[in-house]
């Protein structure tokens, strides 16, 4: 039932948003536990991760799954249908160097435009930029980075990409203007429904951010 899976959640966690991405994909139903990360962690966030007290974790029949690559890969383990990562090692291995990359750099990168005073921003809006190239190199002509099916690296991607546009706003440039190929993939992944019904609206995130900011000292 249900209840078999919990999700301790934080609703602007692009972390969190991967993972609802991979259970709407294998249509897994699941209680979804909103954690409140700035009054006070639940007692089973510290207790099912104490090692980083983080969210997301997937609770799967009271099992503690914790880090959302990590989560992603097993949800693909425990209900294969449909696949989202390929049944080659090979293929399997380069989804996670791809994921790893994104999680390293795109996400590091991307937190500089926001967290960046003026001065900061151009350097860190060229940084960006050419993580995305990269990216974008590795999607090349494909649809989606596993080929012609949404899989396991676009949902690691999107969940960051959704993103972008406060990044746009706060950064000044467009990434399509830079980055065409990996700006329609963007737009490929926000018409599926399992992407669109679990993104939080860019204006609500948008605030968050600008309270962060502001949180940060940053003006
Ligand atoms: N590598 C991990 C990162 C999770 C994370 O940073 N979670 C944040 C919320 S999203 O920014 C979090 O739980 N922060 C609480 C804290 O840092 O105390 C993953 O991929 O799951």
């Amino acid at each position: 039932s249900k209840h078999d899976v919990v999700l301790l959640d934080f609703w602007v966690s692009p972390f969190c948003i991967r993972v609802k991405m991979a259970l709407a994909e294998k249509g897994v139903a699941y209680v979804n536990q909103e954690e409140d990360l700035h009054l006070g962690k639940s007692r089973s966030l510290i207790r099912s991760n104490p090692v980083y007290q983080k969210v997301p974790v997937l609770l799967h029949n009271g099992k503690p799954i914790c880090e959302s690559t990590n989560i992603v890969y097993y949800i693909d383990e425990t209900w294969p249908s449909p696949p989202l990562l390929p049944s080659c090692p090979y293929a399997r291995s380069r989804a996670r160097f791809w994921a790893n990359f994104i999680d390293k750099k795109v996400f590091e990168a991307s937190s500089k435009i926001w967290m960046s005073k003026k001065e900061e921003k151009d350097v860190a809006n060229k940084e960006f930029i050419e993580i995305l190239k990269v990216l974008e190199g590795a999607l090349g002509e494909k649809d989606y980075f596993g080929g012609d099916n949404f899989g396991f690296v676009d949902i690691i991607a999107i969940s960051v990409a959704s993103r972008f546009c406060t990044y746009e706003k706060f950064g000044g440039f467009k990434v399509e203007d830079h980055c065409p190929k990996f700006a329609a993939w963007m737009k490929r992944c926000m018409e599926r429904e399992s992407v669109s019904k679990v993104l939080p609206c860019p204006e609500d995130v948008h605030e968050f951010l600008i309270m962060l900011r502001m949180m940060h000292g940053i003006e």
